[in-house]
């Protein structure tokens, strides 16, 4: 089935009000990107926020990786559901148990229900800092296992880095969806990301979505930064 929206790109809509989040929504087209409500956004703004995007037209990606008992994440993504929200996360490392009670709590929805995302390893973590946290594997070993996982329990992809989208694509399959922040485009700083990857390379790689905040949000002309990114994509694909 032919995507409704003509570019993979999600736009993170990471403002401490709700004003500024729809100021930059009005600025894009729900056409051409995607947006995702995080922490910041929806802990200011709440769920009144996420409804205005949806009834904006946007698929509106709620990345407000879950991490709790199984009964509680299940609850809190049926809820994240009625929001009418196109994709939800939870955190991989949450678990088994905690994963399949998530996607049984939306299957009941069918095809209406949103994407279910295991978040692997956070793309601002770098190598050298998973021994310190107990994880002993190489990093790619770890996120390629708990990307197994997800799939094992009824995930339909994963957040990953870039970086490891040739190795998940071929561990999990083509179908497996591959949700990958951490993306700038040549000349943007990096910030606090540590696994970063340019949108071309991404999608090289195997990414099925980019995530993109600070590149496009932080622009002097947020528009003209995203449809730079988009244009060098089509520019690929043609
Ligand atoms: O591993 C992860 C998971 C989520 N994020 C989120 O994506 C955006 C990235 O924003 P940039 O400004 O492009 O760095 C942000 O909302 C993160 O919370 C991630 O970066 N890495």
């Amino acid at each position: 089935m032919a995507d409704s929206v003509s570019s993979p790109v999600i736009v993170a809509l990471d403002y401490d009000n709700a004003e500024a989040a729809l100021a930059m929504a009005a600025q894009l087209d729900p056409a051409v990107c995607r947006v995702k409500v995080g922490k910041e956004l929806f802990t200011i703004a709440g769920p009144d926020l996420v409804r205005k995007l949806v009834e904006a037209g946007f698929d509106v990606f709620l990345d407000l990786k879950f991490h709790d008992i199984p009964n509680t994440v299940a609850a809190a993504v049926r809820a994240a559901a009625r929001l009418g929200v196109w994709m939800v996360n939870v955190h991989a490392s949450g678990g088994e148990r905690m994963m399949a009670a998530a996607a049984e709590a939306l299957a009941p929805l069918g095809e209406k229900r949103p994407l279910l995302i295991g978040v692997t390893v956070l793309t601002s973590t770098a190598e050298e800092e998973l021994a310190p946290v107990g994880v002993t594997r190489p990093l790619k070993e770890q996120v390629v296992a708990l990307a197994e996982l997800a799939k094992k329990n009824g995930l339909d992809g994963v957040v990953c880095s870039a970086q490891e989208a040739k190795l998940l694509k071929a561990a999990c399959g083509a179908e497996f969806s591959l949700v990958t922040p951490g993306i700038r485009p040549v000349g943007s700083a990096a910030g606090d990301q540590r696994r970063i990857v340019t949108p071309v390379d991404a999608l090289r790689n195997g990414s099925d979505y980019l995530v993109i905040g600070r590149p496009i949000t932080g622009a002097e002309d947020p528009a003209a930064a995203l449809q730079a990114i988009v244009a060098d994509i089509d520019n690929m694909a043609g």
